[in-house]
């Protein structure tokens, strides 16, 4: 962790605590040296693109894969050979048993744990009820992405961890799913989300960790970020609106056949675009994301 950057968490609600944490293969560094805090009951964001070590980080906190070096600390203590029984795991990809509907899957899940949730309560919390006796392989992508949702609840966890749960699924279906995850937060539930989608992180997260080739290189809440990150705004117009002569005196950039002019005076800059006699219309005012910080942290994009 560089100077300046916030340690997420540190507070006596830390329900997990990574520290030191390194994953050697042959060659390669998946985790070099991270440490975080997870805060009780907030949703946690690892945030990253393709190789950058999420997925080890993740599999070293739910005890699959062991580190080479550092610790991962369940309120202070080492993962023991419970852990299962206390974390709730939605993989990226669970196959489902064919033949059975979804029903049949929820008690085929519950004969594995000691403690389980009442059905009714999380065919509730996850929406299941419209499709209960349909077979596993009848399922939408959402339906079956709730489903997953139910078998990580099932041993009510304290803690759930969801890699990737909404990749995949229509605008519709990652809202309904935003919903869900909600309201497992408002359950007290710790919940460590992994997601190259960055609006689902604004949404969501309460804290996040920015993760480039093993390494942490941002984290804090997503607004301190954008805040610490941002003082300007972008302002794009239709490309054909604006004169060549201008963009290029302007140094302003084209960005899918938009103008962006990238400023920290938005009614200055306006009153500009109207003494050229620039027509307004279809300009839009936009403030960064965290895929903007993403970009300006690393120089690319989490989705390239
Ligand atoms: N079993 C393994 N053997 C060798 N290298 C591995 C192994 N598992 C992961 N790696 C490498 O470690 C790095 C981190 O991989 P990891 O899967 O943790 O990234 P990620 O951030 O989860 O990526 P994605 O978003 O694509 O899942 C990558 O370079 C990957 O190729």
């Amino acid at each position: 962790m560089t100077q300046g950057q916030e340690r997420v968490g540190q507070t006596k609600n830390d329900v997990i605590e990574v520290n030191n944490l390194v994953k050697s293969y042959k060659g390669v560094q998946a985790v070099d040296d991270i440490s975080f805090t997870i805060t009780k009951g907030h949703c946690f964001g690892l945030l990253g693109p393709n190789g950058a070590g999420k997925t080890t980080t993740i599999e070293i906190m739910e005890g699959i894969i062991p580190a080479t070096s550092g610790e991962v600390l369940y309120s202070g203590k080492s993962i023991g050979k419970d852990i299962s029984q206390q974390i709730g795991i939605q993989f990226q990809s669970t196959a489902l048993q064919d033949f059975l509907t979804v029903q049949e899957t929820l008690n085929l899940f519950t004969a594995f744990y000691d403690n389980t949730l009442p059905h009714a309560q999380l065919i509730e919390l996850c929406g299941l009820k419209d499709f209960l006796d349909r077979d596993n392989r009848l399922l939408s992508g959402g339906q079956r992405q709730r489903l997953l949702l139910a078998l990580a609840l099932i041993n009510d966890p304290d803690i759930i961890f969801l890699d990737e749960p909404t990749t995949g699924l229509d605008p519709q279906a990652r809202r309904n799913f935003w919903q869900l995850i909600k309201n497992i937060k408002a359950q007290n539930k710790t919940v460590i989300l992994t997601t190259h989608y960055m609006d689902e992180a604004e949404q969501l997260c309460d804290e996040v960790v920015i993760m480039d080739n093993g390494k942490i290189i941002e984290s804090g809440t997503p607004n301190r970020l954008l805040a610490k990150h941002f003082q300007e705004v972008f302002i794009y117009l239709p490309k054909e609106q604006v004169p060549q002569e201008l963009i290029e005196k302007h140094q302003w950039t084209i960005e899918h056949e938009r103008v962006e002019i990238t400023t920290q005076h938005v009614e200055e800059t306006i009153s500009l675009l109207i003494a050229e006699q620039i027509p307004l219309e279809g300009l839009q005012v936009k403030s960064p994301n965290l895929d903007d910080l993403f970009l300006k942290l690393t120089g690319h994009s989490l989705r390239e």
